[in-house]
């Protein structure tokens, strides 16, 4: 591909998503550019572990960008968009991984006809398996959706969906990974308590959340039947799953979930009123 990928933030997303492409070369190294907003060390590090390029001066890192990400958190996007306006050339693609923060107010922000296009990817990104969403701005042509979709495929699936959508997606799967941490931090505990070996412990655990990963995807059963199979009358899991249900273990997820499709809405109102 020969476009060049310029990140415009250099945090813990941006480093997920460089990881992933330059381990699957879907551009050289040498065409990705990072910067950020004063962390010099950070953006050596970055320089030394994926052979990427990296500058301090913002300017230099637009102009040679193609495709500009913006990886910054969402309430830097007011300075953000203020200094990438005037050097953006028409032939540039926005690409936004701000939570919240919506096509249309970034695209008046920014005041050109640039297309604005957002991408909710996660950390899995890091080894290739981020489950990312992408929603596009009035001026993407398919052509352009089409572009970022192949770069994005290289850190793992891509389903594009209405930005109406994508509140609630940003709770499954951009911050899903961090509540199925939050439950393995819980077994954690427990394999401590039980003065476990913590290594076997955490190959079991890994081994059964890729073995669910894997049942979810090609099962043609729901999840509640493979719960089911699992559930012996009177047995070990069913004594668990009461445990669960007495701490309104559904309702807590579902209100997790909630929780973080609102937070979504108020990062957005908070700029656009
Ligand atoms: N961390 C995650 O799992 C995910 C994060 N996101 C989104 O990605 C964005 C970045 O998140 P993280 O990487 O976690 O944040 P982070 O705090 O690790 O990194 C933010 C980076 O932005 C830089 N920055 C701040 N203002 C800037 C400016 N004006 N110009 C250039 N760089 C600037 C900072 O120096 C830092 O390098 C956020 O908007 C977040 O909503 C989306 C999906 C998942
Ligand atoms: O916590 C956040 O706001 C970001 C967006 C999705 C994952 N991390």
């Amino acid at each position: 591909m020969k476009e060049t990928i310029t990140f415009l933030g250099a945090g813990s997303m941006a480093e997920a998503i460089i990881a992933g492409m330059t381990a699957k070369e879907i551009v050289p190294s040498r065409q990705i550019i990072a910067t950020n907003h004063s962390n010099k060390d950070r953006l050596q590090e970055l320089e030394h572990k994926y052979k990427i390029q990296t500058t301090q001066n913002k300017q230099a890192a637009i102009e040679q960008g193609t495709i500009i990400v913006l990886a910054m958190k969402p309430k830097d996007v007011k300075v953000a968009t203020a200094e990438i306006r005037e050097f953006l050339t028409e032939d540039k693609i926005i690409v936004s991984l701000l939570a919240g923060i919506s096509t249309g107010y970034m695209e008046k922000q920014i005041g050109t006809n640039n297309p604005v296009i957002r991408v909710m990817p996660n950390t899995s990104a890091m080894i290739g398996q981020s489950a990312t969403t992408i929603a596009s701005g009035n001026n993407v042509n398919e052509e352009q959706i089409e572009l970022v979709r192949t770069l994005i495929h290289a850190i793992g699936t891509t389903t594009v969906i209405n930005e109406e959508e994508m509140d609630a997606f940003t709770a499954l799967a951009g911050s899903g990974p961090a509540f199925y941490y939050y439950m393995v931090e819980a077994m954690e505990q427990f394999v401590i308590e039980k003065g476990l070996d913590k290594e076997v412990a955490k190959q079991l655990m890994t081994q059964t959340l890729k073995g669910v990963a894997q049942m979810l995807a090609t099962s043609s059963d729901s999840p509640k039947t493979l719960r089911e199979k699992i559930t012996s009358p009177g047995g070990t899991t069913e004594a668990g799953l009461k445990a669960l249900a007495s701490h309104d273990f559904q309702k807590a997820v579902m209100n997790c979930l909630e929780q973080a499709t609102d937070k979504s809405k108020e990062l957005r109102s908070l700029f656009e009123k």
